[in-house]
């Protein structure tokens, strides 16, 4: 395995994307929404970038310099330059922070993988730089196999577990409740808004008091 596949939790961490362009726009967005500081240096930015409302991405219109990195977590660099992009991930280095290199495989200290976001479920699909143009190809198969019906699942299965260990560890037991669960087509019930069938459901497996209602009172308004 050539990458260590991890879930980073990058939330008020600073974040340094260097270069404006469509790749640096990408990148800073998706930091953004996972809650990063982004910070964005470029002579110039993309239309996305540049009509933003005030947001979490601060814009510094310059060339890059060592100095961008100070404080910064993580750093992207995405100019269209690679000389400079080798550069950038040298300063990065000296500093100790991990750097991602947009232009080739194996230069740099992590990539990005194509990413379906289904609330709390995510799949994120690399190739290892083998073939980006793949990862994509998959991440709209797998948008298309698994609607917004799968992140409400998860949040109806994340607030199961949490009343169940409440009451007691019991990986065992839990295990078997949750393959029951799994097994009882919840995700085509939930997409059908079938309310009482999930309730007979719940109920048959965790016992009264176990409804929908009570889970997740929210659900009725939730968009699919
Ligand atoms: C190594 C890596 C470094 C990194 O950026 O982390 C990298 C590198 C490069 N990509 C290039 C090209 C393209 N990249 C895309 C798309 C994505 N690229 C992403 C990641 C990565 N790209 C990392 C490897 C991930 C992996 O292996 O899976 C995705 C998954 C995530 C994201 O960027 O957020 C995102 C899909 C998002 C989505 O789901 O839509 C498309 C498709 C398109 O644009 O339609 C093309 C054109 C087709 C093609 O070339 O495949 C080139 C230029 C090659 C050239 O010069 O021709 C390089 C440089 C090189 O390889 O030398
Ligand atoms: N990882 C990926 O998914 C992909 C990567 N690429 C690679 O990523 C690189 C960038 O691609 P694009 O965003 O499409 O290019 P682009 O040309 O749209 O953007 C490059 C940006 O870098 C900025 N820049 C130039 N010199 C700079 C400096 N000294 N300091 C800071 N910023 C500077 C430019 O002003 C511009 O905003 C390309 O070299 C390409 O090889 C291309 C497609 C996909």
């Amino acid at each position: 395995m050539d990458y260590y596949p991890i879930f980073l939790d990058v939330k008020d961490r600073c974040c340094l994307v260097a270069g404006g362009g469509a790749v640096g726009t990408r990148k800073a967005f998706g930091l953004a929404r996972a809650g990063a500081r982004v910070t964005v240096v470029s002579p110039d930015f993309s239309d996305e970038l540049s009509n933003m409302p005030v947001s979490a991405i601060t814009l510094k219109k310059k060339n890059f310099e060592d100095s961008d990195l100070d404080g910064m977590s993580l750093a992207f660099a995405a100019t269209d330059n690679m000389q400079l992009n080798a550069g950038i991930r040298q300063a990065a280095q000296k500093k100790n922070i991990l750097c991602n290199i947009a232009d080739g495989r194996d230069k740099g200290d992590f990539i990005l993988p194509a990413v379906v976001e289904r609330g709390d479920l995510i799949f994120a699909v690399s190739t290892c730089g083998a073939s980006p143009a793949l990862s994509k190809h998959l991440r709209l198969a797998l948008e298309a196999r698994f609607g917004p019906e799968y992140g409400i699942l998860a949040a109806l299965l994340g607030r199961i577990r949490a009343i169940l260990l409440e009451r007691g560890h019991d990986p065992k037991g839990h295990r078997k409740t949750f393959c029951a669960l799994l097994d009882a087509d919840l995700p085509e019930k939930i997409a059908a808004g079938q309310t009482r069938q999930i309730d007979t459901v719940l109920a048959g497996i965790l016992g009264e008091g176990f409804s929908l209602e009570r889970l997740m009172p929210d659900f009725g308004t939730r968009e699919l």
